[in-house]
């Protein structure tokens, strides 16, 4: 992590706080910003470390499932793309890689091509599991909200934008954990498991909450395994324009028991007196 010991000036977008919070672990650098306007407690990037990938500490995939037996495989040549009639497609993704249609990624998960597939690696059915490729910042967006994550780049609808990742746990260990801020439902095979994002993860778990999102998760499989873990993958549903901020919707199991109103300033919200 490169920590600036004076704050850099960041054009007009804010002052430099760290240059790459992931240390060169993704293809573009995630800035940390600060605003003179804004004030927010820095102390997370004191304990957070940076995961681009689920951090499996437990071996959970490893001992509990069987790293063997694919529950989906191709044997295309080349490229698996629902326009050359190819079986496997997850008929998801179109040729330029984004998602054409953004409400079917809500109702089943999407199963990518896998190590155990013949196909290449530019297979058109291989998108999230290549990490992504549209650059963000986290930028202090107020004492209240504390800090988000807004693009760097225009951004268009129907692309991955991230997957939510940090340590994996089970459920007994996850209603063990003081702080539910950062949980995030998951599953293996028949079971459900917890993803933590507060002390490693990366750049989506400082995504805030809207009731009018513009950052969708749907659930993506390709490992190469009979209990696939289902990666909890974002992807945007609508264009998003350089500087704006990406937001989710938590849904109602996480505002439940909230001691403190939604601001993310919709009409449509639901979760504000
Ligand atoms: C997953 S974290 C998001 C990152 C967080 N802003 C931070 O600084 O670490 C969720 C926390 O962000 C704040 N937050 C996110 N969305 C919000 C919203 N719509 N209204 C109020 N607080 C929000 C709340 O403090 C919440 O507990």
């Amino acid at each position: 992590m490169t920590l600036g010991s004076e704050a850099k000036n960041h054009g007009q977008r804010g002052l430099v706080l760290i240059e790459d919070l992931s240390n060169g672990k993704e293809r573009f650098a995630v800035p940390v910003l600060l605003s003179p306007r804004q004030k927010v407690d820095p102390a997370v990037f004191d304990y957070f470390r940076y995961s681009p990938r689920i951090v499996d500490a437990k071996k959970i995939i490893q001992t509990q499932h069987s790293p063997s037996g694919t529950g989906f495989d191709c044997s295309c040549q080349g490229t698996c793309l629902d326009e050359f009639g190819c079986d496997c497609s997850s008929r998801v993704y179109g040729k330029d890689g984004r998602v054409s249609n953004v409400s079917v990624l809500m109702k089943a998960t999407v199963r990518e091509c896998s190590s155990s597939c013949a196909c290449d690696l530019w297979c058109g059915n291989r998108v999230a599991q290549k990490g992504p490729c549209y650059p963000v910042e986290i930028f202090a967006r107020d004492a209240k909200c504390g800090w988000g994550v807004r693009s760097s780049v225009d951004i268009p609808e129907g692309a991955f934008v991230g997957e939510y990742t940090g340590e994996l746990i089970n459920d007994d260990e996850a209603a063990l954990r003081k702080d539910n801020t950062f949980l995030f439902e998951t599953v293996i095979g028949m079971e459900t498991y917890t993803i933590d994002a507060k002390f490693y993860g990366n750049y989506t778990r400082f995504i805030n909450h809207s009731c009018e999102p513009n950052v969708k998760v749907a659930n993506v499989c390709w490992d190469a395994c009979q209990d696939q873990l289902v990666h909890m993958c974002l992807f945007s549903v609508k264009e998003i324009e350089t500087g704006e901020e990406l937001t989710i919707d938590y849904g109602d199991a996480w505002w439940i028991n909230k001691k403190f109103p939604c601001l993310c300033e919709s009409s449509s919200c639901r979760y504000r007196p």
